[in-house]
């Protein structure tokens, strides 16, 4: 695998039975890449994320990784690619420890040899800052550490291109600041991020370029301080003021 990595995604509607959900997405990112996604609730970001990482399949439009058409390759297939998602739950595996969760993770798709799984596993863990819980049992972690164990696990799977999933969702200012960190620490490894979270001042703090999607359409794209400034984004936003975009 080349450590460049580019992703196209073209016209992408998404509907779940009458309801369109994806109303003709352009998307393009690459391993330079630090992108937020913002949205009212329902915006369809989730399934956004969820369509470029083959979670689920477009209704029509395509995908393409480094000029191959990866519009029908599941998820699985496409970790296996460099493209890996986080969830907005994290749910490690329960009754084994931390290191235990993030080999598991190594040797499903980085790599079938156990050493080599170790290592990973191992750098992967410490890269994330959670080398003192290694031997915890993973149910026994406070969320912030989830979090940061779910980043663990997706980085375990050496991604190219990461997409985080409303990571912070439940933690405090102080906690999410700490999650930033680790996240930054991800893009200095060259790895793209894309990065759905609420909020904003959290999100820019690792976003270069900000995306803010409404209704199923990207309404607005470019530099974060344009994109908050514009009228749409405000507009889409409840009363139409900055203050509800939490920055
Ligand atoms: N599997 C599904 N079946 C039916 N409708 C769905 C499904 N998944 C999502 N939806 C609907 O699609 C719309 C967009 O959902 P999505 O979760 O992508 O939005 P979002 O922008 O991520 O919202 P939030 O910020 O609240 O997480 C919502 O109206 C949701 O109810």
């Amino acid at each position: 695998m080349t450590p460049y990595s580019q992703l196209q995604a073209t016209g992408i509607h998404k509907s779940f039975g009458r309801v369109q959900v994806l109303n003709g997405i352009d998307f393009n990112m690459d391993t330079d890449d630090a992108i937020g996604i913002v949205g009212p609730n329902g915006a369809g970001k989730s399934t956004l994320l969820s369509v470029l990482s083959g979670a689920q399949a477009p209704t029509s439009g395509q995908i393409a990784l480094n000029d191959k058409d990866i519009t029908q390759l599941p998820a699985r297939e496409r970790a296996k690619q460099g493209l890996v998602r986080t969830h907005q739950i994290p749910k490690p595996f329960s009754g084994i420890s931390v290191f235990e969760n993030v080999f598991v993770a190594a040797i499903h798709s980085a790599t079938s040899n156990r050493e080599a799984a170790y290592d990973i596993a191992l750098e992967s863990i410490k890269l994330c800052g959670m080398l003192h819980l290694a031997n915890r049992e993973a149910d026994s972690i406070g969320l912030l550490d989830r979090k940061r164990l779910e980043l663990a696990r997706a980085l375990a799977t050496q991604p190219k291109l990461l997409f985080l999933d409303e990571i912070g969702g439940g933690l405090t200012d102080a906690e999410a600041l700490q999650l930033v960190d680790t996240i930054l620490t991800l893009r200095e490894r060259g790895i793209g991020i894309v990065w759905i979270e609420h909020i904003v001042h959290i999100l820019l703090r690792v976003a270069k370029t900000l995306i803010c999607m409404d209704s199923g359409q990207i309404i607005a794209q470019g530099n974060p301080n344009d994109v908050m400034s514009n009228q749409q984004v405000m507009q889409a936003y409840m009363g139409g003021t900055d203050h509800a975009l939490g920055a």
